[in-house]
């Protein structure tokens, strides 16, 4: 019997005995004269975690950091602290086209996240989710790099297991709005397998579970973001019907953490990342309230269509493979996102 932790698949990984050998790692890795530093690939790196994962990866000093963005929804302004240090390049560059850069670890998050920027050209969202996963992974394989995907929680639909574990299948309408998004992401976590079993590529995969903090786009349009924003700029916060519907908030220093330890650590995933406090829609709109602005209102507003009604992560495979818990509660991170928000909205520090 392999050993398989040594080979760095999990039980959930599949075919072991078809597995090929992980391919070489560039020869300036191996270098005895020089001390290369690591050349990480973040794709996506223009946007709300991307760019945090940055600012993580240049701190240590180690890495040289390259970011291919399309600038669909992120911005040069995420990373302007970087641009012009010589360990950091940025480039414009789709990840539906292929890329030729020689690296020894890819983060690849490119994709839009929130609902209303991925249903708005669905299309090319799934294009970004399939065909960026396969150029990603082309990559990867030419110049032997490890590859982490950010998959989501959409991953398990609209859930008939809760919490949801990684080994829940999902319940995911394949023809629906969402689908060019959750289905995408399913295809991109097969592609990765796929990869992984039949040229032995290294794969990370990672199931992140909602994600706020500061750098989000304000007019992103996903909860968190929506509801600090109107409450700030005096509008009624828009609660989508009924408002018991749940999510779980991970604060995204939490969450770069764990994408760290998951990429540098044995274990190929699918692991979830998130934080497991659950809230509905209506407490978190009353949390803002509470801790940000006392005279927000809230209405309730219709919902679009296939909107899980539930949504907490089961850690317990990131607790003991990884090492990783979330630190930072909501009741923490919401003033700390409503700080970044009014400095952007104001011009003025809070
Ligand atoms: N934030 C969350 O709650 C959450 C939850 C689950 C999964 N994720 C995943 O994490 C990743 C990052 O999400 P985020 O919240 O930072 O979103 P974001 O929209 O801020 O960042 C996505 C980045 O990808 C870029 N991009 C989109 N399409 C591209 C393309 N075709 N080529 C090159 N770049 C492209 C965008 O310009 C943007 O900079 C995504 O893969 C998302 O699916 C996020
Ligand atoms: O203004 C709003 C926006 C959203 N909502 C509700 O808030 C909940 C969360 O909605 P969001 O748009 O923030 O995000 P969702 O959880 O639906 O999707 C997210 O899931 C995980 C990631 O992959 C993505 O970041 C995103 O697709 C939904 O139930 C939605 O109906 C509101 O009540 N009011």
């Amino acid at each position: 019997m392999p050993d398989l932790e040594n080979l760095g698949f999990d039980d959930m990984a599949g075919n072991v005995d078809s597995a090929k050998a992980p391919p070489a790692p560039s020869p300036l890795r191996m270098s005895k004269f020089t001390t290369a530093k690591m050349r990480i690939l973040i794709t996506g790196g223009a946007g709300f975690i991307g760019s945090h994962l940055v600012d993580r990866l240049m701190e240590e000093g180690t890495n040289e950091v390259i970011v291919a963005d399309n600038f669909f929804s992120g911005s040069k302004e995420n990373l302007k602290k970087w641009i012009g240090h010589p360990d950091f390049e940025l480039i414009r560059h789709d990840v539906t086209e292929t890329l030729f850069v020689e690296v020894d670890q890819i983060y690849h998050l490119a994709c839009p996240a929130s609902p209303i920027f991925y249903k708005y050209n669905a299309v090319k969202t799934i294009k970004t989710n399939v065909i960026g996963t396969l150029n990603m992974l082309g990559l990867a394989k030419r110049v032997g790099a490890r590859i982490l995907l950010t998959s989501t929680s959409e991953v398990y639909g609209d859930p008939l297991e809760h919490p949801q574990t990684e080994e829940y299948w999902g319940n995911v309408n394949p023809i629906g709005v969402r689908s060019c998004y959750d289905e995408g992401k399913r295809v991109a976590e097969t592609l990765m397998f796929d990869y992984h079993r039949q040229h032995g590529v290294e794969i990370r995969v990672a199931r992140i579970f909602n994600t706020y903090g500061p750098r989000m786009n304000i007019d992103d349009g996903r909860v968190v973001s929506n509801f600090i924003a109107q409450a700030l700029r005096g509008e009624t916060m828009t609660v989508q019907a009924p408002g018991t519907q749940t999510r779980s908030f991970c604060y995204v220093s939490d969450m770069v953490d764990g994408l760290y330890r998951l990429m540098n650590g044995d274990h190929t995933g699918p692991i979830n990342i998130g934080n497991p406090g659950e809230f509905t829609m209506l407490e978190l709109a009353g949390l803002v309230k509470e801790l940000i602005e006392p005279s927000a209102e809230t209405k309730i507003v219709e919902n679009t269509p296939d909107d899980p009604r539930k949504r907490k992560p089961d850690i317990t495979k990131a607790t003991k493979l990884l090492g990783w818990d979330p630190k930072v509660t909501l009741r923490e991170g919401l003033p700390l996102m409503a700080a970044d928000f009014k400095e952007r909205l104001t011009g003025l520090k809070a």
